[in-house]
Parts: structure tokens; sequence; C-alpha cells
């Protein structure tokens, strides 16, 4: 396998064309590694000209000395380098746009005073109108308090917003919602409930993302308890569906079923403890949690009370020690902890066609590198190996089809279908042990989603519209 992403930079360079040509300037990129990619003219002249390159590199560490090998060029002055991943960021990722131009007096007198008054009274008067003539229909907050994003913990609200805005703006080009990102600045249980309440009248649904456990829990609990719109805790559910799609398809490939193999999983934390549950309704029964402290086992009374429930439902030989000790003779390791916990040596020890899913991010648990020839099947949550397993193939279309079909929540049952329906865009023909899971770009993803949650709702009752596609439909 092969690191295909690299580094793309941005050189802003000035050149005298009386000294260097653009031709020596491309050869010294060249001879230093870098592939450029794309070329504005940013101030022509005819003696000087400031262009920006956009260059592509394989190995960040070479950006310096490409970048020293431009400046002392003669007739080159470098005056600036820019990263492309924070230029994208620059401002921030997302706006807000009107579906509708303001032209005239006309316009405005709808759009908002006095016309606006009506449609509030309408509102008023029938709530379910809130669905229909605000942008409730079709939007969803993306909310954080900033305690475990990604696998870089607990970094605080502002730097969560990248990740937050990142979410926001894959609802929007996947699956067409508008999602808003909020940060919150506080990480008391209680403050977090009481605002996401307060502020759930703007929105159709609440994905509540990158929430350390335990809060996590007990947050999504009373939150789904308290309001009439889906609230999903992303990294919990968004994650196991994904999960147990790639892990119907890997034990295709290995020739196992859920019942037989044995399973570690690794950081039982939000995600862990999500994947593990699913697992165990889709049959496994051999299943171990892994974390800090070694294995989790029914004689530990664990302070996070979670734990003690997770003891008791897992780990049926009741095994101890690290992950060292209980991977041995392991068919599937899953991996949403921290980088770089699984050794090769560890890998050896599994049983014969080890599964991999090292799901950390933004690093894995495990490299293919090290991973080696030793695993049958790998896989990660990162966009540049093969096979990402992220929770970007589901929410987009779970929130499409729950929307759509206007759901009080998101079931089980509706987990599982979007987990079968991903599943089952990898045809047998296709299936192989670097294609488990379908692209996050692959088209059929989000509709199939979107379709399976759709007819779930239906057929389980918490639909509260079914939408014009699935009227007259058997
Ligand atoms: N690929 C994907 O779609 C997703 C990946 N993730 C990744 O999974 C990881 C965990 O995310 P969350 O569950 O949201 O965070 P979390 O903070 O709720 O859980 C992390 C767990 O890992 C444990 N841990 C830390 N060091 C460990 C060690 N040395 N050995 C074993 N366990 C250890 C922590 O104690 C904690 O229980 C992150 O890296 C995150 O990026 C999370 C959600 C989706
Ligand atoms: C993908 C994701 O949600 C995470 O790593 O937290
Ligand atoms: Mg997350």
């Amino acid at each position: 396998m092969r690191f295909e992403g690299g580094t793309s930079v941005t050189l802003r360079v000035e050149m005298d064309k009386q000294k260097v040509t653009f031709a020596e300037l491309v050869s010294v990129i060249g001879q230093q590694g870098g592939d450029i990619v794309a070329i504005d003219v940013i101030r022509p002249g005819r003696k000087t000209e400031i262009r920006d390159l956009s260059v592509s590199v394989v190995e960040p560490a070479i950006v310096d000395s490409l970048a020293k090998a431009v400046q002392e060029m003669n007739g080159i002055h470098l005056v600036n380098v820019s990263d492309r991943t924070f230029l994208m960021h620059l401002g921030g990722k997302i706006q807000i746009q009107s579906k509708q131009p303001i032209k005239n007096r006309d316009d405005l007198s709808r759009v908002y005073t006095p016309g606006v008054a009506k449609v509030c009274l309408a509102i008023r008067d029938d709530i379910n109108k809130a669905h229909s003539l605000t942008i409730r229909r079709n939007t969803v907050a993306v909310v954080s308090d900033g305690t475990a994003v990604l696998g870089l913990g607990d970094i605080g609200p502002h730097a969560a917003m990248p990740v937050m805005e990142g979410k926001a703006m894959l609802f929007k080009e996947m699956a067409g919602v508008d999602a808003f990102p909020i940060c919150l600045d506080t990480k008391d249980t209680e403050e977090i409930i009481a605002i996401v309440k307060a502020i759930a009248p703007t929105f159709g649904g609440i994905n509540l993302e990158d929430i350390s456990s335990p809060r996590c829990f007990e947050i999504e609990r009373r939150l789904q308890e308290a309001l009439d719109i889906p609230v999903f805790h992303d990294d919990q559910h968004g994650t196991a569906v994904v999960l147990l799609a790639g892990l119907i398809n890997a034990l295709k490939i290995v020739g196992k079923s859920m019942s037989d193999i044995k399973v570690v999983v690794c950081g039982i934390g939000a995600a862990g403890i999500a994947c593990s549950r699913m697992l165990l309704s889709a049959g496994v029964t051999h299943l171990v949690g892994v974390d800090k402290e070694g294995a989790i086992h029914k004689d530990e009374k664990y302070e996070n009370e979670v734990w003690n429930e997770y003891a008791a439902i897992t780990n049926p030989r009741n095994e101890k020690g690290s992950l060292s000790e209980v991977i041995r003779g392991a068919d599937v390791f899953i991996g949403l902890s921290r980088p770089k916990l699984l050794s090769s040596e560890n890998v050896r020890t599994m049983n014969a066609d080890p599964i991999v899913f090292a799901m950390a991010n933004p690093d894995p648990e495990i490299t293919p590198e090290e991973a080696g020839s030793y695993v049958r099947v790998y896989a990660t949550g990162r966009s540049d190996y093969p096979n990402q397993l992220n929770n970007v193939l589901v929410f987009p279309g779970i929130f499409r089809g729950a929307l759509d079909a206007r759901a009080s929540t998101i079931s089980e049952s509706m987990k599982l279908a979007a987990a079968k329906a991903i599943a089952s865009i990898v045809t047998d023909e296709e299936l192989n042990e670097e294609y488990i899971i379908p692209s996050v770009f692959n088209d059929k993803v989000v509709p199939a989603v979107r379709k399976a949650v759709i007819q779930e709702a239906i057929h389980s009752g918490v639909a509260r519209k079914v939408p014009g596609d699935f009227r007259n439909l058997d």
C-alpha cells in the first residue's frame, strides 16, 4: 500500500525575468522532489512577475529543503510558502447563503416584515409548520464541546471548530443537508443538555460530535428522551454502522462468520463501546475490550459505570491482561483509541487471515507498512489509504433519510439497515482485500443509506412523513 496523500504547498515567488527563466525554476523544484500541479500568475510584468505555484510533495519533510533551494536561486525572491490545507481554512470553510435575492420593497416586505408575520403566526398556530416553513426541515446542528476531537483529545471548542465545519461541509456536499457547527465552551453535562434543548427549535436533527466518554452517553440519552427530533452521536453510531459494513464484507473474504470470531476492540470510549454493542447485536459472541489498563473484565469494579455494564456483556472467558496478551488468537482487531498501539509482533500472534481495522484518527493504531503482509484485510479511518472506514460514509445519508421521513429518532434497526446498505454496494465480483467498503465519493452510498433508513423508519413507525418517492410503493 502506498501513501498517496502527500502535502501540497503554495510557493509565492517573485521572478526577475532577466536573471532566471520559469523553466529553471520548474527544474529546481523537480530536482527537490516537488511536482507543480497548478500555476497562478498573481502580478504579471515585463521585468518581474509574481506567481503562485501549487506544489505537491510526497514527503512533508522535504518542504523546507525545497523552499531553501528555490530561495537560493539567482533572480528568485520567495515571498511566501503556504500550506494548502491552511489556505483551505482561511476565513472558515462554510457560509450562509440566501435562497432568494431581495431586489425590491415587495421582496423585502414578504421575506421580512410585514409579510413574515403571517408565516410566524401560522407556525404559532401549528408548530408542525416549522418543518415546512423554516430551515428546520433541512438543518442539523453539529454540536461539540471539543473534548474528544478526532484522536487529538480535549483541545477545546475553538480548536474543534475546523472539524465541525468539515462535518458541516460533508453534510452539504454529500447529502444536501444544511448543517451548522456549534462548539460549546462548557464540559458540564447539564449545561450541554440545557443548551442543546434550548436551540432544538431551529433544527431538524442534532449530530453530537467529539464529546468524550462517558459524558457523551448521558448527554445523548437525555437529549433523545427530551427531544422529538433525531439525536445521534456520530462517534458512537456513525462509526458503529461503518464498522459493521466493513466487517460484513471483510468476513466474506476470509470465510469466517460473526459467531465464530474473536474480536479485540482497543479504546473503550464513545466509538469503542458503540461498535462493540453493534457487533454483539450482529452475532459476535467472543469480544474483548481493552483500554489503558488492559482488558475490561468482570472481576474489576470500575469507577466508570459504563465499563461495568460493558464488562457484563463482553469478554465471555473473562480474559485479563494487556493488549499484547489478549490479541493472541484474535481474528479481528478494531482500534478506536490512539496511534501506534498495535505492533507488527502483536499482529503476528493473531489467528490466520487477521483483519485489522485501525480506525484512530488522524493516525491509526498501526500503519499498513507496519502491519505488512501479516494482515489479510486492513482498513483505517483515513482517506489516503484503501478501505476508508470513516463515519462520513454514514452520517450524511442517515440524516438525509431521517430528515426526509421527518423521523423522531434514529433507531437501532435504522442503523443496522444502513450498515447492510453500505456493505451491499460492494458486489461479490468487486470485493477484495483492498476494496471492502465503498469510497466516500461513491455516489451510490447516500441514496442507498437514505433509502434503507426511510424504509426502516416507515416500517418501525418513527417516520412522521412518507417522502414522495416512497409513496405508492409496496
Ligand atoms: N474512523 C472513524 O470513523 C472514527 C474514528 N474515531 C477515532 O477513535 C478514537 C477514539 O474516539 P472516541 O471514542 O470518540 O474518543 P473517546 O475519548 O471517547 O475514547 C477513546 C478511548 O481510548 C482510550 N485509550 C487511550 N489510550 C489508550 C491506550 N493506550 N490503550 C487503550 N485504550 C486507550 C481512552 O481511555 C478512551 O476510553 C479517536 O482516535 C477517533 O479519531 C472515532 C470516531 C469515528
Ligand atoms: C471520524 C470522526 O468522527 C473522528 O475521528 O472523531
Ligand atoms: Mg468524531
